[in-house]
């Protein structure tokens, strides 16, 4: 070896260096890839480098990391079925290619207006093709001797595109883990018929508030709702039509409350339950009573109740609860419910302050 090419050598081993050192400077993929891409690019004072990862599932290669001088019709996210292409070719097969020119290759497609040398290699795991180092030029036999370092090159960086693979695999698959959750966590507390809360969550809510309740001092206000004469409307009108009904229903009860601090849940049935912190029974007593009126106003024929249509019941309670707790408010609600039934129906009746 002479010393020109002993210097050759060396410039390659620092550069080979070099790419090693920033390829693995941290693991996400993108930023890695055109890390590695910008060196090559700076190192070699190529016109036109790319990095296409291979998305197998897909049978795809997409780009995901360019450094061009050139103007061309690949950008970021372009993506081709394996085997389209010098590039497709090598994600497909894991052959490297080193054209000297381009013009008559069986599989070459002008990306790039006027290349005339390519040089492609895949970057292999185990055996598997997990992206492609390409390069082109639009000088004939601009990649001459050069197919040995872009290889060494492809081996340096497979390691730490595995690894960044994965991560990125990984960071997918929790992603979408934690929307299943946030799916799973909302229907458990949500109410199918109605898309309203159900009566879990109310739970929730309701020992929540007989907590802050507790400590603040401040009171608290429960209101159950119940639909007049629901059986017989089911009867009369079949089962969906009651469906249908209950959720205009909710739907009502929910624009009132919307913005207001009360918090509506379907509490089972044809019943609707609704608390707010920080409220007396008195205040209770007067969102109830539009809650009554708008569902009045809603104007849902009932040939069965003595208005000629659909209206509820509303028992109310409020105050701050003792030791046994929220549920005692919820209790008196009920009760203040049941005397609403009784004194006529479509009313509102309140507990005792307590
Ligand atoms: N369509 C429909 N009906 C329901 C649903 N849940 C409960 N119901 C019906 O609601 C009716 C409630 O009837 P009752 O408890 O006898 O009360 P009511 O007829 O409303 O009479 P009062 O409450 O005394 O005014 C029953 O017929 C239930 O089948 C539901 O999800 N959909």
């Amino acid at each position: 070896m002479d010393s020109g090419e002993q210097g050759q050598a060396r410039r390659q081993l620092e550069t080979l260096g070099r790419i090693a050192s920033i390829a693995g400077q941290d693991l996400a993929l993108d930023p890695l890839l055109q890390r590695v891409v910008d060196a090559l690019a700076a190192e070699f004072d190529w016109e036109f480098v790319a990095c296409a990862v291979v998305d197998h599932a897909r049978g795809e290669f997409v780009c995901r990391a360019l450094h061009s001088r050139l103007r061309s019709d690949v950008g970021i996210g372009y993506r081709r079925a394996l085997g389209s292409g010098v590039v497709g070719e090598c994600a497909a097969t894991g052959r490297s290619f080193d054209i000297e020119d381009t013009r008559g290759h069986p599989n070459f497609v002008d990306t790039l207006d006027g290349t005339r040398s390519e040089l492609c290699v895949p970057v292999l795991h185990d055996g598997r093709v997990l992206a492609v180092l390409n390069a082109e030029s639009l000088r004939v036999g601009a990649f001459r001797g050069q197919l040995t370092l872009f290889q060494t090159v492809a081996s340096l960086v497979a390691g730490v595109i595995h690894a960044a693979g994965l991560l990125e695999q990984l960071q997918l698959a929790n992603r979408q883990l934690q929307d299943a959750y946030r799916t799973l966590e909302n229907t458990s507390r949500t109410d199918a018929l109605t898309g309203i809360a159900n009566r879990r969550r109310f739970d929730y809510w309701l020992a929540e508030a007989g907590d802050a309740a507790q400590r603040s001092g401040r009171p608290m206000a429960v209101l159950l709702v119940d639909v007049d004469h629901f059986k017989d409307y089911n009867d009369s009108y079949g089962h969906p039509a009651g469906d249908a009904c209950l959720r205009r229903i909710a739907r009502c009860l929910a624009d009132v409350v919307e913005g207001s601090p009360l918090r509506l849940a379907r509490y089972g049935g044809e019943e609707f339950a609704a608390i707010a912190s920080g409220v007396d029974r008195d205040g209770m007593l007067a969102t109830a009573e539009w809650l009554r009126s708008a569902v009045e106003a809603l104007d849902i024929g009932h040939g069965g109740s003595a208005s000629g249509r659909v209206s509820i019941s509303i028992g109310v309670a409020g105050g701050v609860p003792g030791e046994d707790g929220p549920e005692r408010l919820t209790e008196a609600a009920d009760a203040a419910l049941y005397r609403a039934k009784r004194n006529g129906r479509n009313r509102v009746e309140s507990a005792p302050p307590g």
